[in-house]
This record gives C-alpha cells, structure tokens and sequence, in this order.
C-alpha cells in the first residue's frame, strides 16, 4: 500500500527522472554546479510532494565517459567503470542536495560500495518509493558499454514507473541535432517507431527500443528550464513526448 497516493488529477503515480550529467557543469569547466544541482533538487522534491513516487538516474558526462577515456587510450571496461563510478559520486551530490532540502533520499548502486550507498534491488527501490522516500539508482546498469540513458530505461521498466523523463541541454527531440543544425525543428508528439527509424540522437538506441517494448512513454525536456518538469508531469508537453 502506498503511503503516498497519487490524486485523481495526477496522470503519473511513479516516475523515472533521468538527468543529464552534463547539464550538471553549467557554467563550469569541470564538477557541478550547486545553483543547477540546488534548483533541480527542489523541483524534484516539489513534484515528489505533489504525490508522484520520483526515481532518479543521473548521467556522468560531467566527469567521465568510458568512451572518451577508451578513445585517449584507456582499456574502455575500465573507462567504463570510471564512468559508472562518475554517476556514483553526482548520485551523492544529489542525495545531498535533497537531503539539506527536506527530502527523504536513498541511494542504491548498481556496483557493490557498501560504505556509500545500499546495492541496488528492484524490489527494495520499490518499497522506498512506496514509503515516500526518492530513490537515486547510481552506477548505471553496473555492466560496462551501456549509458546511463539505457540504465533509465532499465530502471523505469523494473521500476514499474509509468513515465521516464530525460531532462537535458535540449527541449525536446528535433529532426537533427539542433546544436548542430539551427534549423532544425522540434516534434511535440513522436512515436518509438518514427524515433527508432529516423535516428534521432538524443536517446540512444538501446534505450528506446526498451522503452517501446515495455510501453513506457519518454518524455524529452530542457533541465535547465525552471518549472519545466513539474509542467511535463502534469502532462503538459514543453519538450517532446514519445509514445507507443
Ligand atoms: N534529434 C535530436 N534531437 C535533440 N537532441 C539531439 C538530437 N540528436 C542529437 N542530439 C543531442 O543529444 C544531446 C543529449 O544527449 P547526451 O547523451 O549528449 O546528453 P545527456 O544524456 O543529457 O548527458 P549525460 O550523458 O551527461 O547524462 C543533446 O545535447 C543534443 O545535442
Ligand atoms: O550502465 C552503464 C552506464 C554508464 N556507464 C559508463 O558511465 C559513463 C557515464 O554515463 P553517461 O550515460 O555517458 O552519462 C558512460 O559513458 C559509460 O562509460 C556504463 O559503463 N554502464
């Protein structure tokens, strides 16, 4: 039984908030952004009190990506792991952040570090969630060669989440990368299928196909724009909603 019940004008009981580890910088060269961190935080929080179980994933491209690691030279498991350690400590940034907001946080790894966060378990992430507390699922899948965008999608279906939200540097799925391509124009709505045939990039391939085989919607919005999350839970689409 949950003890914190979505009302009836709520379309969403549990998400899955996937956050951008780079969108974490902001203005900086390296590491995180407090103002970023702060502001995220408390509208995550805003949406957990409104009556939405909130599960979280942070990405680690604010630190490391196995990929660019590999590409410098470096055996890519290991750079992989550095990566998967990377979510770990922006999962500690977040779980603080939260925690000196109000909130109730756990974090649970998908690598064993006992003294840092409990190892993840589906079923124990869904008690926690169903207590009220916001569960931040760090170190990726735990596997090497996948992302942290493929870990959300992971999570969300194990998760039972009904909607996975990626809060990025963009506002929405366009059809081209819009910071490369200025004219390139941003769908409201999409299907998996048309976002699967045509390549879109913001997401990777892997993740899509799990969302779409599992049913569970994706919707794409801009992080660093304040109310944004709150408006695409309340099912308003200020970015791009991906459906079946
Ligand atoms: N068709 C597209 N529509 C929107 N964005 C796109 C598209 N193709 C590529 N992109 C790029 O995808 C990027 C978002 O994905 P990316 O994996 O780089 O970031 P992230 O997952 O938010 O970060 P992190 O991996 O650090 O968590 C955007 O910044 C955008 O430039
Ligand atoms: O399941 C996973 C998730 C992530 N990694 C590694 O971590 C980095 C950071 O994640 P991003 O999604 O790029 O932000 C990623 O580049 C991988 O190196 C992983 O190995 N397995």
């Amino acid at each position: 039984m949950s003890s914190t019940p979505a009302s009836p004008e709520l379309r969403f009981r549990r998400i899955l908030l996937k956050l951008s580890g780079e969108a974490l910088l902001g203005n900086q060269d390296s590491g995180i952004d407090p103002e970023i961190l702060y502001r995220v935080a408390s509208e995550a929080i805003a949406v957990q009190r409104s009556g939405v179980q909130v599960a979280i994933v942070i990405g680690g491209g604010n630190l490391f990506r196995g990929a660019g690691l590999a590409e410098k030279g470096m055996d890519r498991v290991r750079g992989d792991q550095m990566g998967m350690l990377a979510t770990v400590m922006n999962s500690l940034a977040m779980q603080d952040a939260l925690e000196k907001l109000g909130a109730n946080c756990r974090v649970l790894t998908a690598l064993g570090i006992d003294q840092v966060g409990e190892r993840y378990s589906a079923h124990q992430a869904r008690r926690y969630l169903e207590q009220g507390d916001i569960v931040i699922c760090a170190a990726g899948s735990g596997n090497p060669f996948f992302t942290t965008d493929t870990a959300a999608s992971l999570r969300g279906v194990e998760l039972q989440c009904d909607l996975l939200l990626k809060a990025t540097k963009v506002d929405g799925i366009y059809d081209a990368d819009p910071k490369k391509n200025p004219t390139a124009k941003r769908f409201d709505r999409l299907s998996f299928e048309d976002a699967i045939q045509r390549q879109l990039g913001v997401m990777d391939l892997t993740a899509m196909v799990m969302c779409r085989d599992n049913k569970l919607p994706l919707g794409v919005f801009d992080m660093f724009a304040p109310g944004a999350l709150a408006a695409m839970v309340r099912g308003e689409i200020v970015g791009t909603l991906v459906e079946v």
